[in-house]
């Protein structure tokens, strides 16, 4: 439902769009094929299209009319119509020259046939023109998601802008982490939480602006109405393999459950704890030969990468809510 609501929140704000007809040559390419004009060769910028619908006869043809009518070129296309469930998704990686087919125009177009086929997603982004998805970081005590987080930002993988680190814990100035922020410009909110006082409304204003939520180890949970205060999505990372080992605790859990397959979830955060539709799994083995400090190890990497790996398809729209408590991953 959450999630329904962001994409169509970002839906909406694309149609406002950037009308901006902006050249860009760092994320531009020339295509290589018939030019239409010896001598001019546009550049061509990429875009994305995410779709989700009632299934029916003729959307591939009419999305990629759509794309083709405006001198668009598709550079990839994934469609998924899961069998006894009358649905369609798809998404489609396009290049375009953005003075024959500009931004705002862009999403009228798409828009049309979103409300033609009554769809209940169409996303379109394109990352060089659009504004980065606003992100507020959350966490408690331990660093690493967000250490991890923050590199990954730093080199570039993370296209996203980080407005903001929430924590119940409070880091004194001349940790890594602290500077790392205070060089960057992030700030960084302490707000100290009690079992009787979770300080929501402080967090509600805080990240009020933001496009989606990342709990990184964060060890609060937060409630239905806090949630719904938000109205947006909220990931998490959780360091075991779910459905099994929710709550505190998992590495420990699965340490004494003896597994020999350990692993870390991603999911989108619900009410009820740990169990929102999940983004990404990563597992690795483990044996007889690991004790519970090689388990919480093996955890911490492997959730590292799982949050990263979830943010990235979540930016590139390739999560898509799917029934009750599913996605579609592209
Ligand atoms: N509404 C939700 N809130 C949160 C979720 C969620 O799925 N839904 N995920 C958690 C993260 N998490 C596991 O990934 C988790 C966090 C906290 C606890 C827990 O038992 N917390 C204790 C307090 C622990 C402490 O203060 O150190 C508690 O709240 O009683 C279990 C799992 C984030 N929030």
């Amino acid at each position: 439902m959450m999630m329904m609501m962001m994409m169509r929140r970002i839906s909406e704000r694309a149609a406002t769009g950037f009308s901006k007809n902006l050249i860009l040559r760092s994320s531009a390419s020339r295509f290589h094929g018939e030019s239409l004009d010896s001598s001019v060769s546009p550049v061509l910028i990429p875009g994305v299209h995410v779709f989700h619908c009632q299934d029916a006869v003729g959307i591939v043809a009419k999305l990629s009319d759509c794309i083709a009518a405006k001198g668009g070129n598709i550079l990839g296309y994934d469609v998924f119509v899961p069998e006894n469930n009358n649905v369609f998704y798809s998404r489609s990686e396009f290049i375009f020259d953005p003075v024959k087919w500009p931004r705002q125009q862009m999403s009228e177009d798409f828009q049309a046939i979103a409300q033609r086929y009554g769809a209940m997603n169409s996303v379109v982004r394109v990352p060089s023109i659009d504004p980065k998805y606003k992100i507020a970081l959350l966490l408690s005590k331990q660093d690493h998601c967000l250490v991890e987080m923050l590199h990954r930002w730093q080199d570039g993988k993370l296209p996203v802008d980080i407005t903001c680190v929430i924590s119940n814990h409070g880091r004194a100035s001349n940790t890594h982490v602290m500077r790392f922020l205070e060089r960057h410009g992030i700030p960084y909110h302490y707000v100290a939480t009690t079992k009787d006082n979770k300080r929501e409304d402080e967090i509600l204003e805080l990240v009020k602006d933001t496009d989606f939520l990342v709990l990184a180890r964060y060890m609060q949970i937060l409630s239905g109405k806090f949630l719904k205060g938000y109205g947006k999505d909220v990931i998490n990372i959780h360091h075991g393999l779910l459905p099994s080992f929710k709550g505190g605790y998992p590495a420990k859990q699965a340490f004494d459950a003896g597994v020999k397959l350990i692993g870390a979830t991603s999911h989108f955060v619900t009410e009820e704890l740990d169990a929102g539709p999940i983004i990404e799994q990563m597992v690795e083995s483990v044996s007889h030969r690991d004790n519970l400090r090689s388990f919480v190890q093996k955890s911490e990497d492997l959730e590292k990468k799982c949050l990263t790996k979830a943010i990235k398809s979540y930016c590139e729209l390739r999560v898509l809510p799917y029934g009750t408590n599913k996605t579609v991953v592209f």
